[in-house]
Parts: C-alpha cells; sequence; structure tokens
C-alpha cells in the first residue's frame, strides 16, 4: 500500500492568511504575539478556545511558521505526567542562546484535564506561566470548567468561531483543485453540512472518499455515512473488514466493531489463516498486524492517542489488502481461543489478584510481588499444613473463596480448621 499522508497533515495552513474565517482571532493573537517577540507581553499565555477543527492549533503553527518559530507541545494526557511537564519548564525557563530561535510552548486540549482532577497539572501549568521565557499558547474546546479558572484569570482569552458551511466548502473545493480530484458540488456540500463546522472531520471524509473511489459524489458521501452509523459484532466486523472493496470500508468495520480494538486485534490475529491460504497474504496480513501492534505500544507507552488511527488503518486495510486480488469469501470467524481461555480463567485470575490486593499493604509490597514471590508459597503452605495455613488465612483476613484457591484440594481440611478458630 503506498503510503499515504492525511490531508489534514498536508493542507495544513502555512500562513496565517490561510487560515480560513477567524479574522478577529487572528488579530488578538498577533497582537499578542508581537508584544511577547517585543519584550512585554501583555499576558504570559493565551488560551484559544472554540470548536473542534475550526484553525485553533492551525494558527499557532501557521504562525509559528511565518515567525521563525519553533513549537514545543505536549498535549492533555501529558499533564499528568510531572517530568514532562518539569522538562517544558526547563526549556521555558532557559534563556535563549544566541542561535536557538525563539520558541512557542503549546499546551493542545488543556480542557483534558478538568475531567481528571488533577490539581498538580494546573498547579505545574501556573508555575511553569510564572517562569516561562516563551509565550505560551494553551487550546481547549471547553474552557468553562471550574477547575480552569486560574488558567482563564492567567491567560489572554482569544475565542474562535465555528466555520460556516460556507467556510468549509472552500477550503474542501481548494483540496480537490489541488489533488485534480473530480468533486460534484453538492457533494461537497452534503460533507460541509455533516461536518458542523469541523474541518477536520470534513477534509478527513473528502479524502476517504476520493481513495475509496476516485470521484467524490453525493452518493459515495451517503454511503460513507450510511457505514458510520452502526456497529458491529467482532465477527460481522470481520467479515465486513477482509471482505472490503475499498480501504474506507474495511477501516470502518474495524472502528465499528462493538469491542475494544486490542481485543479486535486478537480477533484478527486468530482468523489471519481462517481466511486466507496463500502463504504470502497470511505473511503480508500479519505484517500489517504487527504494525498495527507497534503503535498500540507507542500509544501505550507516550498517551499519543493520534496515533490510534494509524492502528485502525493497518489493522482493517492493512490486513484486509494484504490480498493478491479481491474475492469475496465467507467464513466463520470464532471467539478466539486465547479469549475463551481467558473467560474461562477469569474468575480464578480475580480471586488471585484479590489475594494480591489483600496482603500487598500488610506485608508493605507490591502485588505484583505477592503474585511472583508469595502466592507460590502459600500454596505450598495450603496444601501441606492446614492448620497453619487456616491461621495465616484468618490473620490475613482472606475470603473463603480464596482460602479454596490456595489450598485446592486440600480445601476442606483448610476450611475446618478455619471455621473452628474463627468461632
Ligand atoms: N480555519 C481554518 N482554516 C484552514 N484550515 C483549517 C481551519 N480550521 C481547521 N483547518 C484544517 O483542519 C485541521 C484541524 O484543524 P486544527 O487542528 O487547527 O483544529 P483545532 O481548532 O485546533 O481543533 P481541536 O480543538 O479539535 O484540536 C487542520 O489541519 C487544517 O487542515
Amino acid at each position: 500500500m503506498p503510503r499515504r499522508i492525511p490531508w489534514i497533515i498536508k493542507y495544513r495552513p502555512k500562513k496565517i492568511a490561510d487560515v480560513v474565517n477567524q479574522d478577529s482571532a487572528k488579530k488578538q493573537f498577533i497582537q499578542w504575539l508581537e508584544s511577547w517577540l517585543k519584550g512585554k507581553p501583555s499576558k504570559k499565555a493565551a488560551l484559544l478556545y472554540g470548536p473542534a477543527g475550526c484553525g485553533k492549533t492551525s494558527l499557532v503553527e501557521a504562525a509559528a511558521n511565518e515567525y521563525g518559530l519553533e513549537i514545543v507541545e505536549m498535549n492533555a494526557s501529558d499533564f499528568r505526567r510531572r517530568q514532562d511537564i518539569e522538562r517544558i519548564a526547563k526549556t521555558a525557563a532557559f534563556m535563549r542562546s544566541l542561535f536557538a530561535r525563539g520558541k512557542i510552548i503549546l499546551l493542545d486540549e488543556v480542557d483534558g484535564i478538568s475531567g481528571t482532577a488533577d490539581r498538580g497539572a494546573i498547579d505545574a501549568i501556573l508555575h511553569l506561566l510564572e517562569i516561562t521565557r516563551y509565550p505560551v499558547v494553551m487550546t481547549a474546546n471547553n474552557p468553562w470548567d471550574q477547575k480552569l479558572k486560574p488558567l482563564r484569570d492567567a491567560s489572554l482569552m482569544i475565542a474562535f468561531k465555528r466555520l460556516s458551511e460556507r467556510d468549509v466548502i472552500i477550503v474542501l473545493k481548494r483540496i480537490c483543485q489541488l489533488e485534480k480530484l473530480e468533486c460534484e458540488d453538492a457533494a461537497l456540500r452534503e460533507i460541509a453540512r455533516r461536518s458542523e463546522g469541523d474541518l477536520r472531520s470534513a477534509i478527513n471524509d473528502l479524502q476517504a472518499i476520493a481513495e475509496g473511489f476516485g470521484r467524490v459524489t453525493l452518493n459515495w458521501v451517503r454511503e460513507l455515512s450510511a457505514y458510520r452509523t452502526r456497529e458491529y459484532a467482532p465477527f460481522e466486523a470481520l467479515q465486513k473488514m477482509f471482505n472490503a472493496r475499498y480501504i474506507f470500508q474495511a477501516k470502518s468495520a474495524i472502528s465499528q466493531a462493538n469491542i475494544d480494538y486490542e481485543t479486535m486485534m486478537i480477533w484478527i490475529n486468530e482468523h489471519i489463516p481462517t481466511y486466507y491460504d496463500d502463504p504470502e497474504e497470511i505473511w503480508r496480513a500479519y505484517e500489517a498486524l504487527s504494525r498495527a501492534d507497534v503503535y498500540m505500544g507507542r500509544i501505550r507507552k507516550s498517551g499519543s492517542w493520534d496515533l490510534l488511527s494509524y492502528v485502525f488503518d493497518m489493522m482493517g486495510p492493512g490486513v484486509a489488502f494484504a490480498r493478491k486480488i479481491y474475492r469475496y469469501k465467507w467464513k466463520a470467524f470464532r471467539s478466539p481461543k486465547r479469549l475463551q481461555l481467558l473467560a474461562q480463567t477469569k474468575r480464578s485470575r480475580e480471586v488471585r489478584e484479590g489475594i494480591a490486593m489483600t496482603l500487598a499493604p500488610r506485608l508493605l509490597t507490591s502485588r505484583a510481588t505477592i503474585k511472583r514471590d508469595v502466592i507460590p508459597f502459600l500454596k505450598i503452605i495450603f496444601t501441606h499444613a492446614p492448620k497453619y495455613a487456616a491461621k495465616i488465612a484468618l490473620g490475613y483476613g482472606l475470603t473463603e473463596e480464596m482460602i479454596k484457591w490456595l489450598a485446592g484440594p486440600k480445601s476442606s481440611e483448610v476450611l475446618a480448621y478455619y471455621r473452628r478458630l474463627k468461632r
């Protein structure tokens, strides 16, 4: 599959003038930025707020481009990690060296913090504002949560408007021209109407249709939205994914499965050989799935959820288009063995977890250590020394279910002593 650049990246505004509409926001922002560059900022931070996909981040990027500034960026999921805030704070506090470029510190989606009940993150940002030598820009869809009041008070508040259908159509038309795409006006109007002013989603729809069908017609726009409105059971999602004719069908089948994407990955992993029998197709499908797994690993490590779209690209289209030619094949996709095993052992794993949770605070060690080092010893004691085991169970407050789990065939003996002691 050729490497695909998302159009929201390819057609990001490069200059301030490319940011459609938002004249008042642009004016306020540039005045504020210039006050910084002259060394006399009116406020240390600006908080750009407004609906999704209306140009907040785009304006910051375009301005940075025009003024030759570097963007140091963080998004809300990073705010919970203190060391990251400190890393930014250090960057912000250091003197500008002779050759270093000026910087803008961008804290995207600060409204993500309000849900975390994390006062520490707000304090860390306020501290950053005290020491910064660079302009700090925050963005939010909804900055009105009570928890964000200290940030509002410390910032110049700049409102962005929801883009009109007309604005959205202007941008879509430009992209169609640059991509030399055949586009029906009615189709662009429909994409714009459905986007409700979110240009990001409108551009993504345009790209999905263009790549799927080569032409942008009203019919294809309707087809795409019909695909979006359903949830699929996993076996149904696999059927649709493997038999998809178009990239967007494979992708939406996966993203609309009614299970989480990690479980979906287990389903796909098990069923690649169910669907494919050509070794090269199997190899290519696993290659794509392993890339999805690599992206998932990066998301888990860094919290960069914007990579999730690539996970879906690899799991869905990547696996489905591993085929050499298109042919419809109906296959029965059963629940993966690994999931069945996990379901069978679920209760047992819960009891083991319960023992670890009960013992960890008493033995002043981690749950992992209890599971690794302590439980195996307890099992030996519970199966060989019932009287002693009963005393341990009583002393540590283990439940009868936990005793049965630890004692196995000796359960009745240990329980008899335990009940006697309890009386
Ligand atoms: N006013 C605009 N003019 C031109 N392009 C825009 C505009 N608004 C959005 N876009 C396009 O949509 C994409 C997403 O926009 P952007 O990241 O600026 O949205 P945002 O307002 O920061 O949204 P969010 O609150 O969801 O982060 C950009 O890459 C750009 O291509």
